[in-house]
């Protein structure tokens, strides 16, 4: 076995921008996780011509490639970008760093590989806002989870050991791109897996994917044959660009803006990544579609940058109108992460756990020799394979009621930016009655714990939140200052409202469940910390705004309701342009992203094709 024998060829990126043919049919901006997977779709039959353009590099080193623990690639900076956020006024001022992938296969090359779907509910509430007969559902995006991942089951043993359910029918088996499980995983996880099941009302569905709340067991996006992170670049490029003359790719060049015609979008502006002005700028034609899939962070200066966006920032920027677009860069989401007390058993009897693999030196020695003898062993675990994802009512059982009635009362523009347009509002007042309805679905997630068996956890996610915030272009400088993300954090009450159940709840899962005999012990904010005052205190030091997954900034919404892009993902207001990646998602799955990203931009690849 060598994992060298595998090809990654890419003797195809062109090098040089002169070396670009003068038009293509289509150009893809930004190579990442959504990009690449559409651009391997759109060049399989041959008939179309593609360019990528990426503003990183192809980058196949260990902190890309390797499994054990997940997200190495954080601590390499020359793979991600890093911005600092707006100060959180809710978060006592804190900035906050807004991290993403800025290599070709952008974050899918970073994350945590973590591989997860909402559920059914978040899939047809994108498809409410646009009415009953809406292709956006669950049914509908079902085939597009099976064609864009491939699933390998867990082996008999780890089935067996932890008691793990899983259905390959909500999966597919043809995809480049692999959902598998670890061949190891830490004894304790077994005993907190069941715990959930002392909480009443949590369930333990038949699979990661069937769409459900409960507890449950997930795969990574690890290849199996080869034990390594299984991503859009190896998944949707490596030996395919090289191999299709209609596909092209440039690298370390940086897309400044999308060129008009009149509406229509004729081509992109771009300079070398590191360039500071735009003399070596050049632009490259497209016949067909300019895609955007720079990301939730990107997309949307990108599309300001060029004219795409609400006419009074640009104006202020000094960017020509094309389209008054208010809801570019609006709308912006991501989940709060630190947002529950963690806690140390202190009654500890399972061996090895994951501190081991961070802490002790011989057993990191072993797993390593093991790994090296056979790709197996604790060091083919990513970040996490099991938690769970439970409803408002779950962790709220006296609350979830009173929540949901105040949030749905809310008057909707209260509590956005008061410069926010009214179909802007009128898109959060439809969310407000659809997000009022999955708090109060026992179907949909609001809390998800994720476990990472260890005689410490505490690691929790606010899967919906309410507040809303934006990412706009600097307007002293749209093209080479980032972008200013502001996730306006806690700017809903009804999240510190949620939020305070969350404390409770976890608690409770602690001291009430089968967990109890673990004899454990609060950590932080401390068990004598109950008021909920100081739990809002607390929250508002240690919370991050962030789990790295944005979205909604090009919303998929009716244009009344202030959405940026149909449901064919087609820019409102222009000709031949779209936008595929996560910013389309019009609010949150109750999940991580990536598999959903995957999902989407295979159904995006078909409408393009369709109209192609
Ligand atoms: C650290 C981290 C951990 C995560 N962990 C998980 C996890 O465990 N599970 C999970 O489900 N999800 C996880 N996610 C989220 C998931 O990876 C993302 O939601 C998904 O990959 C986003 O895909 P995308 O196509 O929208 O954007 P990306 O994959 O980020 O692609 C955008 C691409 O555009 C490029 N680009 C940006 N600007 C320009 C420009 N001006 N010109 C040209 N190119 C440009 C970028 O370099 C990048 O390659 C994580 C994300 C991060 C960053």
């Amino acid at each position: 076995y060598s994992p060298a024998a595998r090809s990654v060829a890419h003797s195809t990126i062109v090098d040089r921008a002169d070396e670009l043919l003068s038009e293509y049919d289509y150009i893809i901006v930004g190579g990442g996780t959504a990009g690449l997977t559409v651009a391997d779709r759109l060049t399989e039959n041959g008939k179309h011509s593609v360019l990528v353009v990426e503003r990183g590099v192809f980058q196949n080193s260990s902190s890309v490639t390797t499994v054990s623990g997940g997200f190495r690639g954080l601590i390499d900076p020359t793979l991600t970008f890093n911005i600092s956020s707006v100060p959180q006024t809710g978060l006592n001022n804190r900035s906050i760093a807004v991290i993403g992938g800025l290599i070709l296969g952008g974050s899918s090359g970073v994350n945590g590989m973590q591989v997860l779907r909402g559920q059914r509910e978040d899939y047809d509430r994108w498809g409410s806002y646009f009415g009953k007969k809406s292709e956006w559902s669950w049914d509908g995006l079902l085939p597009y989870f099976q064609k864009a991942w491939n699933f390998h089951p867990p082996t008999p043993e780890l089935v067996d050991q932890f008691d793990i359910k899983y259905d390959a029918s909500y999966w597919g088996s043809t995809s480049n791109v692999h959902a598998s499980f670890p061949t190891f995983s830490w004894p304790v996880l077994k005993m907190e897996m069941a715990a959930f099941g002392d909480i009443p009302g949590v369930n333990f569905p038949s699979d990661s994917g069937s769409g459900e709340t409960g507890a449950y067991w997930h795969p990574a996006s690890v290849d199996p044959a080869v034990v390594l992170r299984s991503f859009a670049r190896p998944g949707h490029w490596d030996g395919i660009e090289a191999a299709r003359a209609n596909y092209h790719t440039l690298t370390g060049q940086k897309v400044l803006k999308v060129a008009f015609q009149g509406k229509r979008a004729t081509g992109v502006v771009f300079v070398p990544a590191g360039a500071t002005d735009q003399s070596q700028a050049r632009t490259v034609k497209a016949k067909k579609e300019i895609i955007m899939a720079a990301g939730s962070i990107h997309t949307p200066q990108i599309l300001q940058a060029s004219g795409v966006g609400p006419k009074k920032l640009l104006k202020e920027a000094g960017v020509p109108v094309v389209v008054d677009s208010p809801g570019v860069g609006s709308n912006f989401q991501d989940q709060p992460f630190t947002v529950a007390p963690s806690f140390n058993f202190t009654t500890f009897p399972f061996q090895p756990d994951f501190y081991d693999m961070l802490m002790n030196q011989t057993f990191i020695a072993e797993a390593q020799a093991q790994f090296e003898a056979n790709r197996t062993g604790p060091m083919s675990i990513a970040s996490g394979n099991c938690g769970s994802w439970l409803s408002l009512q779950v962790i709220a059982p006296k609350s979830w009621k009173d929540i949901a009635k105040r949030y749905e009362a809310q008057n909707p523009a209260a509590y956005l930016p008061s410069s926010t347009d009214k179909s802007v509002i009128a898109g959060y007042k439809a969310q407000q009655k659809a997000l009022a309805k999955s708090m109060r679905s026992k179907d949909s997630a609001s809390y998800n714990f994720f476990l990472r068996g260890g005689y410490e956890e505490g690691s929790v996610v606010y899967l919906h939140p309410t507040s809303r915030g934006t990412v706009h272009i600097n307007p002293a400088d749209p093209f080479f200052s980032p972008p200013e993300v502001d996730y306006r954090a806690l700017s809903n009450p009804t999240d510190l409202e949620v939020l305070l159940e969350f404390t409770p709840f976890t608690r409770k899962y602690f001291y009430e469940t089968r967990l109890k005999a673990l004899d454990p012990v609060e950590l932080s904010p401390g068990a004598e910390v109950t008021a909920p005052e100081d739990i809002a205190a607390w929250l508002r030091t240690v919370m991050i705004p962030s789990s790295f997954h944005p979205i909604g900034t090009a919303a998929m919404m009716p244009k009344h309701l202030g959405g940026v892009v149909d449901e064919k993902l087609l820019v409102y207001g222009v000709k031949g342009l779209s936008v595929i990646d996560a910013s389309v998602m019009p609010d949150l799955p109750g999940s991580y992203t990536q598999q959903t990203v995957y999902a989407v931009a295979e159904k995006a690849a078909d409408l393009i094709k369709a109209r192609a």
